[in-house]
């Protein structure tokens, strides 16, 4: 028995044109997901239990699409399209499309990292993460499975005291495999964030194992204030509407995607000079604000989104951008000078209980995994509620 973590993230820059190849920036969150592994109660059956999504299933080993799984799919370069169907088929009964794509990443990792003759097992997931409101739940939910997946299978040996770089690039490739089940063509941000934590600047390349990674050392203590809109919303739609407008107006979006570009690479700059603190600030907030304008021309804003905006405006807080695919979900403020009690609390009361607001930091650990003890009982996941709760439940081991 054992449970796996792993964080959300932040993009403050870049969002959506990253999946065109241009650069971002993100840095994980301190939300998480966790996902446990415990026996089945009948040894020929995987059982899920994934609340935030309401998902409960359980299926017979032998009632999967083995047959569809070939060698080639098992070098996780990308989604293999005869598993993908077959999934698509057994899964068309599956209605609700959060319930549908969560059981799709699952079935497509399952089949290509277990095998027929594995031990039942159930698989409970929690999460401190909002779902679908651009926090990479999705991905910090691929990275989790992943993870579970692989040590599960033996093809990551019980840590010790961290995880590999070997570990960490096995994880992150599956990850993606599961992200693209839920996405149709995600950038490969998110789930990076979520495997190895920390900032980075990542630019997707054309090929698979090109893409450009470069961590941060130190990042700004940003002042951040989170705002969840509420307002669900699901990234594969909203990027799949950003492909079909750069693909019918392509001499407009591009020149959208090349300020963003700009917009990141001054960024970049900024953050990896030694300019003074409210400099860096002052411009990471203006620079946010012009993100914002070309994300809204990219049609991937909303009414809720543009209400923390001026809200935050009006009472002089800070700049906010959307954040993550948008369409709803979460904005981040960036406040100028720092986060106190008295700002939060002005922005939470004029925005009223339609809205969420969290403060994070920025930068933690990625993924992690602690075994559990033998008396662990599957009954007490459902009392554990912060993230002390679930550090205490073993000796976690990261990267
Ligand atoms: N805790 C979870 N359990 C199961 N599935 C999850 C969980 N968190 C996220 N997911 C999957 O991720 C999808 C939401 O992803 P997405 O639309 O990309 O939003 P975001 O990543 O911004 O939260 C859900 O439909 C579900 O399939
Ligand atoms: C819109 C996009 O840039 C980020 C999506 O993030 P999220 O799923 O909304 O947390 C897509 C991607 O990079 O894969
Ligand atoms: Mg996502």
């Amino acid at each position: 028995m054992f449970v796996v973590s792993a964080p959300g993230k932040v993009i403050l820059y870049g969002e959506h044109a990253v999946v065109y190849g241009v650069p971002a920036i993100a840095a994980s969150v301190s939300l998480h997901m966790y996902m446990f592994v415990v026996d089945s109660s009948d040894p020929d059956v995987i059982e899920l239990d994934f609340p935030e999504v309401g998902l409960v299933r359980k299926w017979r080993r032998s009632e999967l699409p083995w047959s569809s799984v070939s060698e080639a799919g098992k070098l996780h370069q990308k989604l293999d399209p005869e598993v993908h169907l077959a999934l698509k088929t057994l899964l068309a009964p599956v209605t609700d499309p959060f319930e549908n794509a969560a059981s799709h990443a699952f079935l497509y990792l399952y089949l290509h990292l277990c095998s027929e003759s594995s031990a039942g097992q159930r698989f409970v997931t929690r999460s401190t993460l909002p779902v679908g409101a651009g926090l990479g739940s999705s991905a910090s939910y691929s990275v989790g499975l992943a993870a579970a997946l692989l040590k599960l299978s033996g093809k990551i040996q019980d840590p010790s005291t961290s995880l590999s770089a070997e570990n960490l690039e096995l994880i992150n490739g599956w990850s993606f495999l599961g992200e693209s089940c839920i996405h149709g063509n995600p950038s490969g941000i998110d789930n990076i964030v979520a495997t190895r934590g920390g900032a980075v600047l990542y630019e997707r390349g054309a090929a698979h194992g090109s893409s450009k990674i470069e961590p941060y050392d130190s990042f700004p203590p940003l002042g951040l204030i989170l705002t969840n809109t509420k307002v669900p919303r699901q990234t594969s739609q909203l990027v799949s509407d950003v492909g079909t407008l750069k693909s019918q107006l392509p001499e407009i979006v591009e020149p959208i995607l090349n300020a963003i570009a700009a917009v990141v690479s001054r960024a970049d700059g900024l953050i990896r000079s030694n300019c003074s603190a409210e400099e860096l600030n002052e411009s990471l907030r203006e620079l946010a604000q012009i993100n914002h304008g070309l994300l809204v021309s990219l049609g991937v804003s909303h009414p809720s989104l543009e209400r923390v905006r001026q809200i935050a405006h009006e009472l002089e807080i800070g700049q906010t951008k959307l954040t993550g695919a948008g369409g709803g979900g979460c904005a981040i403020t960036i406040v100028d000078g720092e986060v106190s009690g008295k700002r939060f609390n002005m922005l939470k009361m004029a925005l009223g209980d339609e809205f969420d607001l969290f403060e994070t930091e920025l930068g933690g650990r990625g993924v992690g995994m602690a075994n559990l003890s033998s008396s662990f009982e599957t009954d007490q996941i459902s009392q554990l509620k912060d993230a002390r709760d679930f550090h205490e439940l073993g000796n976690w081991v990261y990267w």
